[in-house]
C-alpha cells in the first residue's frame, strides 16, 4: 500500500454530462492520487455533486471517461459494480437504521450482501467483531455502541455512516457536504477523522464550508459552470482572481437580496 501512495487512483477525462440539453458538466478533467483528501468546491450549480454522481455511476456522462485504479474503465459500469470495485458514496442525508443500535448498524454494514435480516441472524466471527470495534473507535462511537442510532446527534449519525462505509473497505470515499449542519466541535472532529481515513483510503469531499476546507485541505479543485476553474493549494486558489470573482459575485448577489428584503 505504502509504495503506491502518490499513484493515480481515479481519473476523469473530459467528462461532459448532458441533462436534456443542459450541460451540467462540460469537459471536466479530474485526477486523484492514493491517500489524497481532495476538496471539490465552487458556487451552487457548478456541477460538483454531478461529478460525484458520475464517479459512483449514478449519472452516465455523454462524453468522456472515468478510469479507476490501474486504469479500469468504469464509465459504463453500473452503480453496484462500481461500489463493489471500491468506490463508496455518502449522500447528505444519513442512510442508517435509526431503530437499531450503533453496533447493529455496523453489523449490517459488514454483512450487507446477506440482506438486513440474514445479517442480523448470522453470528459474527471474532475477526468481524474486532473490525467493528476498530471502526467504532475510529469514528469515536465506542461508548455509544449500544445506543439506538436514532438517538445520536446529527454529527454522530454522519460518523456512524462513514464508519459503515469503511466496513465495506472502499478505496475511494465520496462525501457530499459531510459537515453541513454540524456544530463547530463536530466539524473539527470530522476533519480529524478524514485525516485519519486518508492514511489508508482516498477521499473526495464536496464542500461549501470554507473554514473547514481551509483547515483540512491540501489540494482544492474549484468548479464553475460545469468546468474546472482552478486547482491547487487553498492559498493558490484564494489568490486567483477568477475564483474570487465567482465567490464575490455570489456574495454581492446575496448582499443585494438581503438589503432589498
Ligand atoms: N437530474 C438533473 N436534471 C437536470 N438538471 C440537473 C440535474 N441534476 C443537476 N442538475 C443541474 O445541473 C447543475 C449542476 O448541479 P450540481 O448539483 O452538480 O451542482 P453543485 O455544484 O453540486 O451545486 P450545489 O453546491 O448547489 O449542490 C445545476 O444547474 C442543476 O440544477
Amino acid at each position: 500500500m505504502k509504495e503506491q501512495t502518490g499513484s493515480v487512483i481515479l481519473r476523469c477525462d473530459e467528462v461532459t454530462v448532458d441533462f436534456d440539453g443542459f450541460k451540467a458538466v462540460q469537459g471536466m478533467n479530474f485526477s486523484l492520487t492514493r491517500g489524497e483528501l481532495r476538496f471539490l468546491i465552487g458556487p451552487n450549480g457548478a456541477g460538483k455533486t454531478t461529478m460525484l454522481d458520475v464517479i459512483c455511476g449514478k449519472v452516465k456522462p455523454a462524453e468522456g471517461k472515468v478510469l479507476f485504479g490501474g486504469g479500469v474503465d468504469i464509465t459504463r459500469k453500473k452503480e453496484h459494480q462500481i461500489a463493489e470495485l471500491g468506490i463508496g458514496r455518502k449522500f447528505q442525508t444519513p442512510s442508517i437504521f435509526p431503530s437499531l443500535t450503533v453496533f447493529e448498524n455496523f453489523e449490517i454494514a459488514m454483512k450487507q450482501n446477506r440482506g438486513v435480516f440474514a445479517a442480523m441472524r448470522a453470528k459474527l466471527r471474532r475477526e468481524e467483531r474486532e473490525r467493528i470495534a476498530a471502526q467504532l473507535a475510529l469514528v469515536g462511537l465506542e461508548e455509544k455502541a449500544a445506543w439506538r442510532a436514532g438517538g445520536l446527534s446529527h454529527g454522530e449519525k454522519q460518523w456512524l455512516e462513514i464508519g459503515m462505509m469503511l466496513l465495506q473497505e472502499p478505496e475511494i470515499l465520496l462525501l457530499d457536504e459531510p459537515v453541513a449542519g454540524m456544530t463547530d466541535g463536530e466539524t473539527e472532529k470530522t476533519g480529524e477523522l478524514l485525516q485519519q481515513i486518508r492514511k489508508t483510503q482516498s477521499i473526495v469531499v464536496v464542500e461549501h464550508d470554507m473554514e473547514f476546507v481551509r483547515s483540512f485541505a491540501s489540494k482544492v479543485t474549484v468548479m464553475h459552470e460545469g468546468k474546472l476553474l482552478k486547482e491547487g493549494s487553498m492559498e493558490d486558489v484564494q489568490r486567483d482572481n477568477r475564483v474570487t470573482e465567482v465567490y464575490l459575485g455570489k456574495r454581492r448577489d446575496a448582499d443585494a437580496s438581503r438589503s432589498t428584503a
